[in-house]
């Protein structure tokens, strides 16, 4: 495991793997997390115990292993500004932002970096995680197994050997939390809609896809198999699930994660050539 991890960028995604990292054993002392405002990263330090540091220069310099969880559009000033400080540091970089291709970030830094992009989700909070990575040829064998170690210390990690399967991964497991939190929206307001008080349709709704993700997840049959052991002929399942089908919730969902991903690809054009 690496010795000392910064991230560059506190928010949502970094708070989420820093809390995971924590919860599975990793030293609070052996992380920093940076942003430009300390007022944002008080809370964080106090809650979290890890070191802050508004100076992404003076947080890298202790690193071996440098985070970069910024917003994709503000990539490129962040990593132009740390240049001469990864230069002589050369830590491992991992990326986590959307869109952004490897050799983009690596020429932003300079060049000639050991550089992985990852793309995770928030469950890694609590230890659901699910990232997929791509490492460039820079990247060592004990790297890989490095960015391995802390990708599973919040989830479960998906090596991709061509880096264009990244938007793939972002439409299967990066942008999904929030379809299954729509969902859930969705049913809290059915249920509603049906007569139960809206936290008891939350709390059913919210247990019923942990109980049928840790199904899915144990057991040897397929979804589909599974699907079809709820459906009782003639029974509620059946029309419920006729109904889903009429409305192409397949294609629906094919659509949405085809969108995510072409967005990836756009995102990836626009940031590279207009930032
Ligand atoms: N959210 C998600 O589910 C996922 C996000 N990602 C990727 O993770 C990255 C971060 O996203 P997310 O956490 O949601 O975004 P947030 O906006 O929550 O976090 C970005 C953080 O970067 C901070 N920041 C801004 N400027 C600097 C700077 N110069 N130096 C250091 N920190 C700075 C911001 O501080 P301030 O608020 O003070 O501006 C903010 O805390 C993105 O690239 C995104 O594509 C990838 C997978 C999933
Ligand atoms: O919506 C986004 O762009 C980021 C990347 C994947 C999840 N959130």
């Amino acid at each position: 495991m690496a010795n000392h991890i910064t991230f560059i960028g506190a928010g949502n995604m970094a708070s989420a793997i820093i809390g995971g990292l924590i919860d599975s054993g990793f030293s609070p002392s052996s992380i920093t997390a940076t942003s430009p405002d300390d007022a944002m990263l008080a809370p964080v330090r106090e809650r979290l115990g890890i070191h802050t540091d508004t100076d992404n220069n003076a947080a890298v310099s202790q690193a071996d292993v440098v985070v970069l969880a910024v917003k994709p559009q503000i990539m490129r000033q962040v990593c132009e500004a740390m240049r001469d400080s990864v230069q002589h540091q050369k830590p491992l970089i991992i990326s986590i932002a959307a869109g952004l291709d490897a050799d983009t970030i690596d020429a932003w830094l300079g060049g000639g970096n050991a550089l992985v992009r990852c793309m995770p989700n928030t469950p890694s909070l609590v230890g659901y995680g699910a990232s997929g990575l791509f490492a460039n040829a820079r990247v060592s064998a004990e790297q890989r197994d490095v960015a391995t170690e802390l990708m599973e210390a919040v989830g479960i990690v998906e090596w991709v050997e061509d880096e264009a399967l990244l938007e793939a991964v972002t439409a299967v497991s990066g942008s999904a939390p929030a379809y299954f939190f729509l969902m859930f929206e969705a049913m809290e307001e059915a249920g509603v809609k049906l007569g139960l008080p809206a936290a008891t349709a939350r709390r059913l709704a919210i247990q019923t896809a942990l109980g049928a993700a840790t199904m899915a997840k144990q057991s040897d049959k397929d979804p589909a198999t599974l699907k079809q052991n709820v459906m009782s002929p003639g029974g509620t399942t059946e029309r419920a699930i006729a109904h889903l089908e009429e409305a192409n919730l397949r294609g629906t969902m094919e659509e949405a994660m085809q969108a995510c991903a072409k967005r990836a690809q756009e995102m990836a054009k626009e940031l590279s050539t207009n930032n």
